[in-house]
């Protein structure tokens, strides 16, 4: 049983918190829905939040879950990731299952999409595992389509030392040095993230859902983490931006990169159309093993 959502200030952003008996605790930031913390009963943190992040309650926070809608990075000609991570969200429902966030069209997202719409972010807790689902529906007359991810941010404790399994296989687009190919066999390491960084878009055709494994295997055992994206994901993208760009970003330190590694559930490379009415849905599931 949770005690009852409290909202909160943490470390300066306005947001929900709860904990439960077990000692698992979650914390979602109003602006955005984002999800800045996810603490299992043992006190371990599963998401990395930058302590530079800014927080004037507009500009991106740099950590935990960002929502990236209706538009994925600078695939369009929206503010890059959308708009949905700079908003303030309502919370629509909580109780010892999770929280409900919402965000719907009004003149601060008309001015940059016309469109009308509903968003609701669904974060479900249970001990060991945490779920984060994104339902959209076009509430408008007319029909529109978007991009999006779920942009998840999780800590560990040196990226070099990390490894993800489960993209064998899979067709790759390497943003970095554009080029395309097909995942070869076995797990992917970051140790060679430290320069220029690693940023690649894999394909998951087919509606079986993807599932993933985040491994750190320095770390005893029981610290393994199991990524489950939905079947509408048709893109995961993995993303750390290594030393020189976490210098430049001003809103993470120097050295932030070796503490995080994004794991993105996303819709991405075919943009989703919805008619009136329609709604849609994505999500990601993580698992301590
Ligand atoms: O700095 P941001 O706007 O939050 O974007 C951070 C990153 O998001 C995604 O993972 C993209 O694949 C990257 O190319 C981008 O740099």
């Amino acid at each position: 049983m949770a005690h009852a959502w409290t909202r909160i200030s943490y470390e300066g952003f306005p947001a929900w918190c709860a904990q439960w008996a077990d000692g698992t605790s979650a914390v979602v930031a109003e602006q955005g829905a984002q999800l800045l913390s996810w603490k299992t009963a043992d006190g371990r943190e599963h998401l990395y939040l930058s302590p530079a992040s800014l927080r004037d309650g507009q500009a991106a926070i740099r950590g935990g879950v960002p929502v990236c809608f209706p538009q994925f990075n600078v695939r369009g000609p929206l503010p890059k990731h959308g708009f949905a991570r700079n908003l303030r969200w309502q919370m629509l429902q909580a109780d010892e299952d999770g929280i409900v966030m919402q965000l719907t069209d009004s003149a601060a997202t008309r001015a940059f999409w016309p469109h009308a719409f509903d968003a609701r972010l669904r974060i479900t807790v249970h001990a060991r595992q945490l779920t984060i689902g994104l339902d959209v529906q076009n509430t408008g007359q007319v029909p529109w389509s978007m991009t999006c991810a779920l942009h998840s941010y999780l800590q560990v404790d040196d990226v070099a030392q990390t490894r993800l399994t489960g993209l064998q296989g899979l067709a790759c687009w390497d943003a970095l040095a554009d080029t395309r190919f097909v995942q070869p066999p076995g797990d992917v390491g970051f140790a060679a993230t430290t320069e220029p960084g690693f940023d690649r878009v894999f394909s998951t055709p087919g509606a079986a859902g993807k599932v993933l494994q985040l491994q750190q295997p320095g770390l005893p055992a029981g610290r393994r983490m199991e990524i489950v994206h939905s079947g509408t994901a048709s893109e995961i993208v993995v993303w750390n931006p290594g030393v020189q760009l976490s210098h430049s970003l001003a809103d993470m330190p120097d050295d932030g990169w070796r503490q995080m590694l994004c794991v993105e559930a996303a819709s991405i490379d075919t943009p989703v159309q919805l008619a009136p009415g329609q709604q849609w849905s994505i999500s990601q599931t993580l698992t301590l093993a």
